[in-house]
Formats: structure tokens, C-alpha cells, sequence
């Protein structure tokens, strides 16, 4: 590439090799170590056994499994200092906020590691696994004024999530929902607060740096922070007789509309097409279908006026509003679900590491003389 010639955001670029996952964005296809979404879904494999395979590229056996499983539920608690510590600035600001500086906060309690061992970076990888759907629960009930709860080390960690949110066992169709949109999410190749971390980690930063780097990446509205907007959009629209219209004057006014369009994707994300189904069947279960139908009435117009695919992000929203979650937690889930995908590729990037350092084209001024300030 001259130094003149430059992929405007990275467009086709490969930025470097990865185990991990593929995406087929023409055929719409994702695959984790060679296992595809659809098939871990319909197996009823558990997020657990996912983060699993995206940290070791290997399904593990029964054994493994339960012992992974066992490791991530010890992990599950906060501290008490740690609670007392995200009293102080929860209720002064966003959940995203909130959540990357409560994993900042996190590494203060970390007993010291040997410097790039493997095996205490994996230990730090699956605490922080463990500990996103804990931070997320703390932060939800400490702003509505209410206690943290413990995990229940009987459940699984969707269900451990959705318990210690609500004080509520999940129904097991409510424990599915979840456990399949974790993973449903939790890794995308080299997305862009994937690459956040991987950019931190090639510095040989340490992984809560590197996973602070990621959750100010994941928060914005054309990343994750896409799953709280679409649902916003849903509420402005209202109804599905105001569908067509709202969506016309947005286009007319260039305005992007969530949950749609992709990066890579050229068709269909395969992860909307299942959480499609969720977002029908948990709308069924609950008596409520008003978000699913209105979501399927966006996804039509939009397809007919602009020919764009949903992506991960707008299905997802009427799924966790039905659940019962506040739309301000959208995005922190897809923390407590990317922090799979985060930590294998920050392990990946410490394994076969290079200082990841592009270049830029230069468009200031031509060089000039200094002038002092009382000649300018
Ligand atoms: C988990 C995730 O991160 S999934 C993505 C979540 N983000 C969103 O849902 C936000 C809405 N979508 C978008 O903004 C974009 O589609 C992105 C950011 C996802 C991808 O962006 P890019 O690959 O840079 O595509 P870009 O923004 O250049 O769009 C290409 C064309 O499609 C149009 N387009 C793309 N997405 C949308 C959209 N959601 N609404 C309206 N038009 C869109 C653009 O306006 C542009 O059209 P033009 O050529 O007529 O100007
Ligand atoms: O891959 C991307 O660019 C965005 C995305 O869908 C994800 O991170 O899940």
C-alpha cells in the first residue's frame, strides 16, 4: 500500500491472524473453532461451554466442562469492598460507565501475577468472565436502591445473571433466551472493540487495561451501544401503523437506523435470524408480541426502502425488553457475553505478540517557520 492509498476505516483490511472465529459475511456465516452459531444453539450448548471453546479452541469434555464451570461460580461474588466502592459513582452515571470503571476498579483486588504467564493470565481471563454478569446485577440493583445479591452456585451463569438482576429464578424458557444471546455474542472476529483490546494487549498492557479499552469501544451507538438505540427507536415509533413513516423521514434525513447494515455481513447476520425466533417465542411465552411485531414491521420497511439486512443488535432489543431488562442494560449484556471473545483474543494477541502501530496520511499544513507569540 502507498502511503498515499488508505482503507477509510480499515474496510477489508487484515489486521493479522486468529483461531477463533470466521465469518462468511457474503453467505452470512459465523463459526466459532469451526462450530457454527446455529449448531451451538441447537444443541443447547451452555455459554460456559462457548467461552470455553473460544479460550482453548477445543469443546472441552464433561470433565473440563465441570470444572470450568466450578472455577467461573466461585469467581461469581464482588467483595464487599468492591460493592462499597461502586456506591460511590453508580447512581452518577450510565451502566457502560459504570461498568468499565468498576472492571477498572477490579484489577486493585488482583493478587500479584507473574508477567505473562499463561497460566495466571488465564486465571485473570476467566475472573473476568465471571465477573461481568456480577458488576452488571451490582450495578442495575445498586441504582435502584436495592442489595446486591450473591450468586446461587446451583445455576448457570445466564441463569446466575438474570437472578442476581432480579432476585427472580429465570423460568427455564427465561434461562434459555439468555443463555443462547450470550452466545450469541460472544465473539465477531476482529470488530471493533475486539481490535480495542487486541491494540492495548500488543502493547503488552495487562488484560483489565485491555478489557477497559473494549468496553469504551463496545459502548458506542454504532457498535454495541446499536441494541439500546434500536430499542429506543421501537418506543418513538410506537405502533406499527407509524412504522413507515418514522423510518421515511429518518432515511430522507440520513439519519442511520439501528440495528441494520453491517461491516462485513452482506446479507442476513445469522445471529438476527435466531434471535428473531427468540424475540417471537419469549414475546409468546410472556403474552407480550407488540416488540417482536413492531421490530419485524421495521425490518420490512427498511428492507423495501434501503434493501438493508438487520444485524445482531435489533432483535436482540425486543428479546431483553420482554425479559423484563431496562433498556440501559442492552449493551452492558453484550459485555457480559463479549468478555468471552475479549479475553480469548487478548490471550491470542499475548501468544504471537506485535505492537499493532498503522499509519496515517498526513493532510495537515506543509512545514513552516516558528513565529513567537508576540510576532503572530
Ligand atoms: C454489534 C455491532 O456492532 S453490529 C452494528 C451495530 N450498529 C448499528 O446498528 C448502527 C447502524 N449501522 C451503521 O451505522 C453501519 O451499518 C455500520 C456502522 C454498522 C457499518 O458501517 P460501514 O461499514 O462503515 O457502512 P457505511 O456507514 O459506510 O454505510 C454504507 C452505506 O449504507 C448506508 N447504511 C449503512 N447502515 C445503515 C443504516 N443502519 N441505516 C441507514 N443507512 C445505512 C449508509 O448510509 C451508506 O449509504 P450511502 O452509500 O448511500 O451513503
Ligand atoms: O463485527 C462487527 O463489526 C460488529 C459485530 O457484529 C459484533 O461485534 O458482534
Amino acid at each position: 500500500m502507498s502511503k498515499t492509498n488508505f482503507a477509510a476505516g480499515l474496510e477489508d483490511v487484515i489486521a493479522g491472524t486468529s483461531g477463533i472465529c470466521f465469518i462468511d459475511g457474503k453467505e452470512g456465516k459465523l463459526i466459532y473453532s469451526g462450530y457454527s452459531v446455529e449448531d451451538l444453539v441447537k444443541h443447547d450448548a451452555s455459554f460456559e461451554e462457548v467461552v470455553y471453546l473460544l479460550h482453548h479452541q477445543q469443546l472441552p469434555t464433561l470433565e473440563q466442562l465441570n470444572a470450568f464451570k466450578q472455577a467461573l461460580v466461585e469467581e461469581l461474588s464482588l467483595s464487599n469492598n468492591m460493592i462499597e466502592l461502586m456506591r460511590s459513582f453508580v447512581p452518577h452515571v450510565s451502566p457502560m460507565v459504570a461498568l468499565r470503571s468498576a472492571v477498572s476498579l477490579l484489577q486493585t483486588e488482583d493478587r500479584p501475577v507473574r508477567e505473562m504467564d499463561q497460566e495466571d493470565l488465564r486465571s485473570i481471563a476467566l475472573r473476568l468472565v465471571a465477573k461481568m454478569p456480577s458488576l452488571v446485577a451490582a450495578i442495575h440493583r445498586i441504582r435502584e436502591g436495592q442489595d446486591v445479591l450473591q450468586p446461587d452456585k446451583k445455576l448457570s451463569l445466564a441463569a446466575n445473571f438474570l437472578y442476581m438482576l432480579s432476585g427472580q429464578v429465570p423460568e427455564p424458557l427465561e434461562e434459555k433466551t439468555m443463555n443462547i444471546a450470550l452466545i450469541l455474542h460472544a465473539d465477531h472476529e476482529f470488530n471493533a472493540s475486539t481490535f480495542a483490546a487486541r491494540v492495548t494487549a500488543a502493547t503488552e498492557s495487562d488484560l483489565y487495561s485491555a478489557v477497559t479499552s473494549a468496553i469504551g469501544t463496545l459502548k458506542g451507538p454504532l457498535h454495541g451501544g446499536a441494541n439500546e438505540a434500536v430499542m429506543k427507536l421501537l418506543f418513538e415509533i410506537g405502533d406499527v401503523d407509524n412504522v413507515e413513516a418514522v423510518i421515511q423521514r429518518k432515511l430522507e434525513n440520513k439519519v442511520k437506523i439501528s440495528g441494520f447494515g453491517h461491516r462485513v455481513y452482506k446479507t442476513m447476520d445469522p445471529r438476527a435470524s435466531i434471535l428473531k425466533r427468540m424475540s417471537k417465542e419469549i414475546g409468546e411465552k410472556k403474552g407480550n408480541t407488540k416488540w417482536y411485531e413492531l421490530t419485524e414491521a421495521v425490518e420490512r420497511v427498511v428492507f423495501e426502502k434501503k434493501g438493508l439486512y438487520p444485524n445482531v443488535d435489533l432483535y436482540s432489543a425486543s428479546t431483553y425488553y420482554v425479559l423484563g431488562i431496562k433498556m440501559d442494560l442492552f449493551t452492558p449484556i453484550f459485555a457480559v457475553s463479549r468478555i468471552g471473545g475479549w479475553t480469548a483474543h487478548i490471550l491470542e494477541q499475548y501468544a504471537n505478540n506485535r505492537l499493532i502501530r498503522p499509519l496515517s496520511v498526513y493532510t495537515g499544513h506543509q512545514r513552516r517557520e516558528y513565529v513567537p507569540p508576540e510576532q503572530r
